[in-house]
């Protein structure tokens, strides 16, 4: 198992990762999973009672959610890799009891570049009665915000926001009684999930439907609706995309967090683009994550899949296939499943990606521009991107445009491309701060 205690810390800077000599072969155990942690933490916020939390993840997208739960009125302890979170005084179908003088400040919110908590959050917020500010990292204000405020103005809340993105302020005269509410979801799964995970709350609850295109990223609703589900909450989809959320709290949470499978991803990756082997611990056999959708993938590069108790093992081919994905329901793994196609023998199409434009970064443009830098063909079109492998790929500085993935299809590159350098490294801590050392961990003899 791959041990990083005696590695040096996290590399924050510009970062080299080691080049893959031989096939890699290593057991990984990665941290638990980001969007069931701050799933789990917003159901815990709003609880009948007391929450654990077990393994949760701890990075800065989690953290971010913590603070923004605390200061809504959550009370928040950590206790080695557990936290114990007290929920926000709500009671059902009401806003929190009164807590007094201290209301008529304003509550303020860094959100950070977490679509998480800019989207999760505001529902909530929008229930406290309190005026809470919310903004977030530069980049984290072009990201679309406008249906996650517009569908609260809808429900009720008084919202003031210049751009129709972060900086918004809701005020506190809004109050949230939820009902009927038809949204155009094509742009993020996250505002559904948001709406769905703050609706018990809501006196009326709620019955959402998506009225545009397909809402992307389908694998994060049926986890949103699974762990609603799991915590007593009435939730159903009597037809495709319309969802019923009966009020009624949740009850109080006991839950270890499942390993990050999307992070996983990244390592178990590094298998399919050597020949190599690789044990990813604890993957669950039933999950619903968009990362388990790794499995089927690494199978289309050509790679031998196995999952049994101990985990999920990951032989890499030969020669990796060109593959023809549509990635639109799991969009989180396209950096890291682009980088493997960046090394498979043709021409692969990466489709139904068109709303990754509106994450960390624009991620088509991002990563067509890096793929340039080092010598791969790479053909950006709206919604997909077409990229043909090489053996020939030249050193440059991988740029990672404030994304955590970035980074980690840097760092998968990087076993095949000697001198690769990879900027502003430590930007991955937005989801495993952790990573450059279990990376490293990996590439060491005897991990
Ligand atoms: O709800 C979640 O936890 C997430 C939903 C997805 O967002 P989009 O639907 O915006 O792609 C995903 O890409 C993101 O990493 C996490
Ligand atoms: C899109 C992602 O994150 P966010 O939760 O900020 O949308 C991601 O983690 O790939």
């Amino acid at each position: 198992m791959t041990d990083i205690s005696t590695h040096t810390p996290p590399v924050t800077g510009d970062w080299q990762p080691p080049v893959a000599g031989s096939a890699v072969s290593a057991t990984v155990s990665v941290p638990g999973s980001k969007s069931l942690t701050n799933r789990y933490l917003i159901l815990a916020a709003l609880a009948r009672s007391g929450s654990d939390l077990k393994g949760w993840l701890r990075s800065r997208d989690t953290l971010l959610m913590v603070e923004a739960l605390r200061r809504l009125g959550a009370v928040i302890d950590e206790d080695g890799d557990e936290l114990h979170i007290e929920p926000i005084p709500f009671t059902d179908g009401t806003a929190p009891a009164d807590t007094g003088v201290q209301e008529q400040t304003p509550i303020t919110i860094d959100c950070g570049l977490a679509g998480t908590v800019m989207r999760f959050i505001p529902p909530l917020a929008a229930l406290t009665g309190r005026e809470v500010v919310l903004d977030g990292d530069e980049q984290a204000r072009v990201r679309p915000m406008s249906v996650t405020i517009e569908s609260l103005r809808e429900l009720g809340a008084s919202i003031t926001s210049a751009e129709g993105t972060l900086p918004m302020t809701i005020h506190a005269d809004s109050q949230l009684r939820g009902g009927h509410l038809g949204i155009d979801a094509s742009a993020s799964s996250q505002f559904v999930s948001g709406l769905l995970l703050a609706a018990p709350v809501m006196p009326l609850g709620i019955e959402l439907s998506n009225t545009a295109d397909t809402v992307p990223s389908r694998a994060h609703v049926d986890m949103t609706i699974e762990v609603l589900r799991d915590a007593g909450v009435d939730i159903s989809e009597p037809e495709p995309e319309r969802w019923i959320v009966e009020p009624g709290l949740p009850r109080g949470l006991d839950v270890q967090v499942e390993p990050d499978l999307s992070n996983a991803a990244a390592f178990a990756a590094a298998a399919v683009a050597t020949s190599g082997s690789v044990t990813i611990a604890d993957w669950p056999v039933h999950t619903t994550q968009a990362g388990d959708g790794f499995r089927e993938i690494a199978e289309a590069f050509g790679a031998t899949v196995r999952l049994d108790r101990d985990g999920l093992h990951v032989q890499g081919p030969e020669k990796l296939n060109a593959v023809d994905l549509d990635l639109s329901a799991v969009g989180e793994l396209t950096p890291v499943v682009s980088a493997l196609a960046a090394l498979a023998d043709g021409t692969s199409q990466l489709r139904g990606i068109g709303h990754l434009r509106g994450h960390e970064t624009d991620r088509l443009t991002a990563l067509t521009r890096e793929y340039e830098a080092i010598g791969v063909d790479v053909v950006e079109h709206p919604e997909a991107l077409t990229i043909t492998g090489t053996t020939q790929l030249r050193p440059a500085l991988w740029h990672t445009y404030h994304d955590h993935r970035m980074v980690m299809a840097g760092a998968i590159l990087s076993l095949r491309n000697d001198g690769m350098v990879i900027e502003n490294a430590g930007t991955v801590a937005k989801t495993l701060p952790a990573f450059t050392q279990l990376w490293e961990a990996m590439l060491t003899p005897g991990a």
